[in-house]
């Protein structure tokens, strides 16, 4: 069995952050495991409040795992300030983990800001060019590159510039737009896209942690990149498919009809 880390804030409502990160790394058979850099009180409509955990508390909690624990994959999440994302950074240049999926998050759905906008500079400074996998949605895009995005060309243009940042692989999420559902990984010579219709739902809480987590996952269990990012992509659409109308806003995806479809669960 394969052990993943997740590097990402807390939800407390389960549906997004490292809990959606935890199922999905236990919906691919794998071990996970977790450091916490945000408690994040919210649920499917709202962030309440964000606390951030001492550096030095971040920094201890990736030692205790990579001190002890063989990492085969690891995903990265919401990193809310420079402080976290310079730690996380000097640690990664340290432990040099391969396959980082970075995930870089910026705004809950109900548009509240995970990220200070003035960490912008540190996150293309320190963790772009640690990424293997970037998988930015279309506003995290735009915000990187500076660049507006309305079509799968626009996907395209910003995926070039955003490799040009560090990444080995870029995989623009168009999540945001309207139309089928259509991602586009670049990995400096050739686009591939990953299209699926588009499944007419509010519940989408958690949709990028599950994709970013399912990826590490499937890059860890031994596929290439865009055999695992086309598993995930199914993972993700299954998980909205099914979502669960739970909560008052957005409901979170759900992990447990892949795990049905997988025989993980007997029932
Ligand atoms: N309504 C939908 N139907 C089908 N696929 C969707 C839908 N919404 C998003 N997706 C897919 O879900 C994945 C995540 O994309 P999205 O752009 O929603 O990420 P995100 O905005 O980072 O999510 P998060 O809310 O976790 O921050 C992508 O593969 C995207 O194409
Ligand atoms: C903790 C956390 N990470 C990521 C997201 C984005 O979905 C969220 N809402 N909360």
């Amino acid at each position: 069995m394969k052990n993943l880390l997740t590097i990402a804030g807390s939800d407390c409502s389960g549906g997004a952050g490292i809990q959606a990160d935890l199922k999905t790394f236990a919906a691919h058979g794998t071990f996970g495991m977790s450091v916490i850099v945000s408690v994040v009180a919210e649920n499917t409509s709202r962030v309440i409040s964000i606390h951030d955990i001492p550096s030095q508390i971040v920094a201890d909690q990736i030692d205790a795992v990579f001190e002890d624990i063989a990492v085969d994959g690891i995903k990265i999440g919401m990193l809310s300030g420079a402080d976290q994302m310079r730690t996380v950074s000097e640690k990664l240049r340290f432990y040099r983990p391969s396959g980082v999926v970075l995930d870089p998050v910026m705004v809950a759905k109900g548009g509240r800001a995970l990220m200070h906008p003035e960490a912008l500079e540190t996150l293309k400074a320190e963790m772009l060019p640690q990424a293997f996998l970037l998988t930015p949605n279309i506003p995290e895009a735009e915000a990187i590159t500076g660049m507006e995005i309305h079509t799968v060309k626009d996907m395209e243009k910003a995926a070039v510039i955003l490799r040009s940042m560090g990444p080995r692989y870029v995989l623009v999420k168009g999540g945001h737009l309207t139309g089928d559902a259509v991602d586009i990984l670049y990995d400096g010579k050739d686009y591939r896209s990953f299209t699926t219709e588009r499944i007419p739902t509010k519940n989408t809480h958690g949709t990028g942690c599950t994709l970013s987590s399912a990826i590490a996952a499937n890059l860890a269990n031994g596929a290439e990149v865009p055999e695992a990012v086309s598993a995930a992509k199914e993972y993700v659409t299954t998980a909205i498919r099914h979502a669960l109308p739970i909560g008052k806003g957005h409901g979170p995806t759900n992990h447990f009809y892949n795990l049905y479809k997988s025989g993980g669960i007997l029932q």
